[in-house]
């Protein structure tokens, strides 16, 4: 390392345990989030920016500190703790908080993650995606005229449905499921995409008829840009495309919406990558709908494997943000919100950036509050078009909201109290919940129902 480098990181480690000192919590924590390595650097006789925040009484900084995964037990050249020190200058508080074995840090305020999986709606598999059958071409043909084959269809990626009369008012749809007869005209239409979805797995469907060949249900969807009403054979009224797909696909039974999700997706990344996204030549579909092959010989796109052949998913970090005291959480409102809703703040993840940081930086981004700490809870995938939205808690470092008007209307910190309110009051409430399909609905009330004594 050059003398230049030296100093400038040593400029950098006195910043930081000047701020610390001083107690300066928005500074110490943008820096860390920066610079984690700084949390083990220590300046004259030892001192590092935990003990100097002991020695000055900071109690939000010693607690910035340690959530950020600061040991406690480094001692100054002195053989002093951060401890001994607080408890010496008369910082009784703070001496007890670093006695105590670390209960107020990460597991303090994060609700415990018994490492079960959390369901949330839209992610059942209803389906065995029989990946292996998607390049047996004959196979895939002979279940295609099977008459036990289900298809389901699309009209401008919206799903057919069918709803059964005594439960209009609270209507909860189905999937129309047609036979390979209803929908023959269709698929020999030159804009149908077809694809593979799967097959019914065994124990889901002790009813159904058993298909003769292998006794598997293969089901397939398609999707069409022409209204395909008139081709299509139906035979119940009550049935229709589902349009503005939200919040209506919400109404889904759960074991299809898993379906629908994964349909949608695939069918709207037919729609948008017609051509080759490397030469822009005409692509053939494969694999049962899974693969896009570019027709221009000597196209890159056809050498090793290109990710421009295959469906997109696209990673979003939906995190409910705890505040350091564990009983307020931070959610915020697009503008594009029905009034009065607050959900969790979210963000698309970035190319080389882990799901830790990328919470770090969106809630930075769009509120200015730092963030420690990092846990995942769950995740869902959104079919707007094909997120895949991943759900964690976080714990806030600093408490100041600075809004990024750009991203969102508004952010707040909400206490336990007002949640529990928004959730079972409605109305009498002080804001609106996302509706419970969603995972920022299940974030709020996964810690609530952790924590409290509901
Ligand atoms: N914010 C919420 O409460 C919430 C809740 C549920 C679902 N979602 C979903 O999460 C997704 C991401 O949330 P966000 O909009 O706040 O993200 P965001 O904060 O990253 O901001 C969105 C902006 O990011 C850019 N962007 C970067 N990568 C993108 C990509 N792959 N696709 C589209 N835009 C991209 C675009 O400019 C876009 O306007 C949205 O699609 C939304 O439907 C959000
Ligand atoms: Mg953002
Ligand atoms: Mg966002
Ligand atoms: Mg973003
Ligand atoms: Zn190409």
């Amino acid at each position: 390392m050059t003398s230049v480098q030296m100093s400038a990181k040593d400029e950098m480690v006195e910043q930081f345990l000047d701020y610390a000192s001083r107690g300066d919590l928005a500074k110490v924590s943008t820096m860390i989030s920066h610079y984690s390595q700084l949390l083990k650097e220590s300046g004259r006789q030892g001192w590092t920016a935990l003990m100097l925040a002991a020695r000055h009484g900071h109690f939000d900084v010693v607690k910035a500190l340690l959530l950020n995964g600061c040991n406690k037990d480094l001692v100054n050249k002195s053989g002093q703790t951060a401890h001994d020190i607080a408890k010496f200058w008369g910082h009784r508080h703070i001496a007890r908080f670093l006695s105590s074995s670390g209960d107020v840090t990460l597991q303090g305020v994060l609700p415990s993650n018994k490492s079960r999986e959390n369901e949330t709606f839209f992610s059942r598999e209803y389906l065995n995606r029989m990946s292996d059958k998607r390049t047996d071409l004959e196979w895939l043909s002979a279940k295609q005229s099977s008459p036990e084959t289900v298809f389901i269809v699309f009209y401008n990626l919206d799903p057919f449905v069918t709803t059964e009369p005594e439960e209009m008012k609270q209507p909860k749809l189905k999937l129309y499921r047609f036979g390979k007869d209803s929908v023959k005209e269709v698929i020999e239409k030159s804009d149908t995409v077809v694809i593979f979805l799967g097959v019914e797995k065994q124990e889901c469907s002790p009813s159904s008829p058993v298909s003769k060949e292998d006794g598997l249900i293969a089901w397939f969807a398609l999707n069409t840009n022409n209204n395909p009403t008139e081709s299509l054979k139906v035979t119940t009224s009550n049935s229709f495309f589902l349009t503005r797909p939200m919040p209506r696909l919400l109404m889904l039974n759960e074991d299809e919406a898993g379906i629908v999700v994964q349909a949608r997706s695939v069918l709207a990344w037919h729609s948008r990558y017609s051509f080759c996204p490397t030469c822009g030549g005409e692509t053939k579909v494969d694999e049962g709908g899974y693969k896009r092959t570019c027709l221009t010989e000597g196209c890159r796109s056809l050498q090793g494997i290109d990710n421009t052949c295959y469906p997109r998913v696209d990673p979003v970090v939906i995190m409910l943000v705890l505040h350091p005291d564990g009983n307020q959480c931070l959610l915020g409102r697009k503008k594009t919100f029905p009034p009065g809703i607050f959900s969790c703040l979210a963000g698309f993840i970035e190319p080389g950036e882990t799901i830790e940081n990328a919470v770090r930086r969106e809630v930075l981004e769009e509120s200015g509050v730092a963030v420690g700490p990092v846990q995942y809870v769950s995740c869902q995938p959104w079919p707007m078009p094909s997120s895949l939205m991943i759900g964690c808690f976080a714990v806030a470092v600093s408490t100041d909201i600075k809004v990024d008007e750009n991203e969102i209307e508004d952010a707040r910190w909400f206490t336990r109290q007002e949640v529990i309110d928004a959730l079972v009051k409605g109305n009498q409430a002080v804001f609106f919940m996302p509706p419970k399909q969603a995972i920022a609905h299940y974030l709020v009330k996964h810690w609530i129902g952790i924590n409290s004594n509901l």
